[in-house]
């Protein structure tokens, strides 16, 4: 893919977040990333998604150097690129502030697997980072922000469970690409919402049984994926 077909691709991405309703003003940014160039396009800081253009899109390095574009880009460019330096399986990322994944962000909870409408797109929980340290905020805040995400995922597969709530901010996502992350962002605002009814409706309420999970999440993604037309 050129590097215009993959700006496209990135602004088609971040116009679909006001569509969905998942941002507010600026709130919220996507990026897509080209692995052979290593470069990364990202929606510039503070513009609005109404008026946006191509030339509202900023190329940078996988080091946070400007490459292409008048704007500065987004000032969540820092975690965008750790995120694509330590999952490599990752062809795009997406944040946002909306409303139901920001609340389990802020109560500094998990998303917890409750149903196959969450099994069928996270293989388990929606994690919650830990909270940042005062010397965290204080240095390198958007790239510790990423560095608490990839600790959030040791021992996990980005893969398998394609976004986290960040604590006390909100929802990042990613996926295959722009597009995909969009996809996997708009459903956990989804599944946010529902386990939140489902968890007030019946505190008690437990985990999806492991078989569920594994049917719903395993018939579509990885290599024994079947679900859907060949
Ligand atoms: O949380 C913040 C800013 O505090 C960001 O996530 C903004 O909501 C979007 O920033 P830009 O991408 O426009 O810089």
């Amino acid at each position: 893919m050129s590097l215009e077909q993959l700006k496209k691709e990135v602004l088609e991405a971040n116009l679909e977040l006001p569509k969905k309703g998942l941002v507010t003003y600026t709130w919220g940014n996507v990026s897509g990333i080209d692995r052979d160039k290593g470069l990364v396009v990202i929606k510039a800081s503070g513009v609005a998604y109404g008026e946006m253009t191509v030339d509202d899109l900023v190329v940078v390095d996988l080091r946070g150097n400007k490459v292409e574009g008048n704007l500065n880009p987004s000032s969540d460019t820092a975690t965008h690129l750790v995120l694509y330096n330590n999952f490599l399986e990752i062809g795009g990322v997406v944040h946002t502030h909306s409303t139901w994944a920001t609340i389990w962000a802020q109560a500094g909870k998990a998303i917890p697997h409750l149903g196959t409408t969450h099994a069928d797109y996270f293989y388990g929980k929606i994690p919650c980072t830990r909270q940042m340290t005062e010397q965290e905020i204080e240095g390198e805040y958007e790239k510790e922000t990423g560095n608490v995400i990839v600790e959030t995922f040791e021992g996990l597969k980005a893969s398998y469970i394609p976004g986290v709530v960040v604590n006390n901010h909100g929802p990042f996502a990613w996926g295959k690409d722009a597009n995909e992350a969009v996809h996997n962002v708009v459903v956990m605002e989804e599944v946010a919402k529902m386990a939140y009814r489902t968890v007030k409706l019946n505190p008690e309420v437990k985990s999806i049984p492991q078989k569920l999970l594994d049917k719903h999440f395993l018939r579509k993604h990885g290599d024994n994926a079947y679900y859907g037309q060949k």
